[in-house]
């Protein structure tokens, strides 16, 4: 099938969609980058003003006010600045997943209906689910943190850098290995916690599996089995969960040791006579409060970068499964007008789904005005020629046209004008009975959903509701008979050219049937009519048989 994207200019990948939402929220993009900015620079000072007014203390100066109330006042900005960018990193995020929703929801109207086909529901649901909220954590938890965090490491190791050279000297060669420890310990976690939930899964699912073969394990006596399997999966979870336990346990006392074996090493080395050591470690002791104040500094946004490339993984394989959904083949379709008139021609169909061929070499014409009955055996292919009438796919040979036009050409506004089409059982759409009616289609008029109505004899019943036309649709307001009577109502209300009726009356008892029919009788007069049928007494006009 011709891949026809970028129809209306759509966005066809993550990147471009990501890219259209930074263009078009260009002021809350420049916000994000200053406060992520302005939270690094401000960081930076309070440590440095701490070690000024102790060295001024220790020097026997009086101490300066306005160091004290600059330090105070950039510990406060610095945490407002962090507050202003998580915020705005979340209303960021938003905005994106509303984007890839949007586009995704977009693409998915635009998918042919062989596509659809091939789809498992719960795969499409995670690609609007999860995988979109990985791609929100991308920003929200992941590359702009992780930006943030090797800023502020950097920058951290140049101050450190211009106080005490021994010192950035130390935690250069100590930060490959904290970060391949906090890694370690994160990745160990992050295994152990995914078997604990795929132990604590199997044993909810456990009991209810043992309830529903409770006869079976008691006639061929298998408790014991069922309790021993039981007691696997509660012990699995128990591993799982001790295992995640002690590495939690032991990263915080290995960081707080860490952190101070460095400063007891640079205090050492401070301290001792040596004027070669001193060159690399000697300080004030202003600017051994501030380098400490460092120290734990640089810890946080090491430990906060491990689950930061997490993210970015797991977001990365989002990314990917997205691209390949909005990659698939959409419905192509060539510019062409809405057909004149109802005429339907099968010119040597043939048609399947997959390999399996269920027309071969089909042809039928079906005039203005007719009324013609689909009759055949089950699975003989009745239902897949409605299909192909409404243009949801293309024959793979031959051709099936309306009015002349080629069915699947037929541009989608002037489908609802064109055909009517009534199904075994009626799908509510939420909303109210209108809305049933129009299918939010507004170019359907109050007054023609009215005459629908009338015309199917549902109108008394409908405004016997308390909000008459407007009453919120529940599943319990109107008999079996009476949705079925909706859904003529429904294929009528836009006074289609050509009605589709796929057995209708099936699931109806013999005297609602006979209402349906005589209804449908009054919405037929007039207009070509293509039903299916098993009992074909029950039809009317010429009949086709199938198969
Ligand atoms: N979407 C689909 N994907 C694959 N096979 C399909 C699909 N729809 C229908 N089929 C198969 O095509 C064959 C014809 O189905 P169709 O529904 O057109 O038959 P039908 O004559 O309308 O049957 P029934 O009278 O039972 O409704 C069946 O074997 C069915 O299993």
């Amino acid at each position: 099938m011709t891949n026809n994207i970028n129809q209306n200019n759509k966005s066809n990948s993550v990147a471009e969609i990501i890219l259209y939402t930074i263009k078009s929220r260009l002021l809350l993009s420049f916000a994000i980058v200053s406060a992520v900015v302005m939270a690094i620079v401000t960081s930076l000072f309070p440590p440095l003003i701490l070690g000024g007014i102790i060295d001024a203390m220790t020097a026997g100066q009086a101490v300066n006010w306005g160091m004290i109330l600059a330090y105070f006042g950039l510990i406060v900005l610095t945490g407002l600045m962090e507050a202003a960018r998580e915020a705005l990193l979340t209303v960021f995020g938003q905005k994106i997943t509303h984007a890839l929703r949007s586009g995704l929801m977009d693409k998915f109207t635009r998918l042919t209906a062989d596509c659809l086909n091939k789809q498992e529901p719960g795969a499409v649901v995670s690609r609007f689910v999860g995988d979109v909220d990985t791609v929100e954590a991308l920003f929200t938890s992941g590359i702009i943190s992780m930006f943030a965090d090797v800023c502020r490491i950097i920058s951290i190791l140049a101050v450190i850098w211009f106080r005490n050279k021994g010192l950035a000297i130390v935690i250069v060669v100590l930060l490959p290995f904290l970060f391949w420890f906090t890694r370690h310990v994160q990745k160990n976690m992050l295994s152990a916690q995914i078997a604990n939930r795929r132990a604590v899964s199997r044993a909810s699912g456990h009991v209810p599996e043992t309830l529903h073969n409770i006869r079976t394990v008691h006639t061929l006596g298998r408790e014991k089995y069922m309790e021993q399997r039981y007691d696997e999966y509660i012990s699995e979870g128990y591993r799982a969960m001790e295992k995640t336990n002690f590495y939690d346990a032991i990263y915080s006392p290995v960081i707080l040791i860490l952190n101070a074996v460095v400063i007891a090493v640079v205090m050492l080395f401070s301290a001792s006579g040596s004027p070669v050591v001193l060159t690399l470690f000697g300080m004030s002791a202003g600017t051994a409060v501030a380098v400490m104040n460092y120290i734990s500094q640089i810890f946080s946004p090491v430990e906060s970068l491990g689950m930061e490339i997490q993210t970015i993984q797991s977001a990365l394989a989002g990314v990917k499964r997205i691209d390949e959904f909005l990659a698939q083949d959409e419905f192509a379709k060539q510019d062409t007008k809405a057909p004149d008139g109802p005429v339907v021609r099968f010119d040597n169909v043939t048609f399947g789904y997959d390999d399996k061929n269920i027309l071969n070499d089909f042809s039928f014409e079906v005039r203005t005005g007719e009324q013609v009955t689909l009759s055949g055996r089950t699975g003989a292919g009745k239902s897949t020629i409605f299909k192909l009438i409404l243009g949801l796919y293309r024959p793979d040979r031959g051709s099936v046209t309306i009015g002349g036009v080629n069915s699947a050409d037929i541009p989608d506004k002037a489908k609802r004008r064109l055909f009517g089409y009534v199904e075994q059982s009626f799908h509510m759409v939420p909303g109210t009975v209108k809305d049933q009616i129009t299918l939010f289609d507004e170019s359907v008029t109050m007054d023609e959903v009215k005459k629908a109505a009338e015309l199917t004899g549902l109108d008394d019943a409908i405004m016997s509701l308390p909000d008459g036309y407007d009453t919120k649709c529940t599943a319990d307001i109107f008999s079996q008979g009476q949705w079925q009577l909706l859904s003529i109502a429904r294929a009528a209300a836009a006074q289609p050219k050509l009605l589709l009726l796929d057995e209708i009356t099936a699931n109806l008892d013999a005297d609602t049937e006979k209402t349906v029919l005589s209804a449908l009788k009054r919405v037929s007069e007039n207009r070509t009519v293509i039903s299916i049928s098993h009992r074909v007494n029950a039809s009317a006009g010429r009949i086709i048989t199938i198969g």
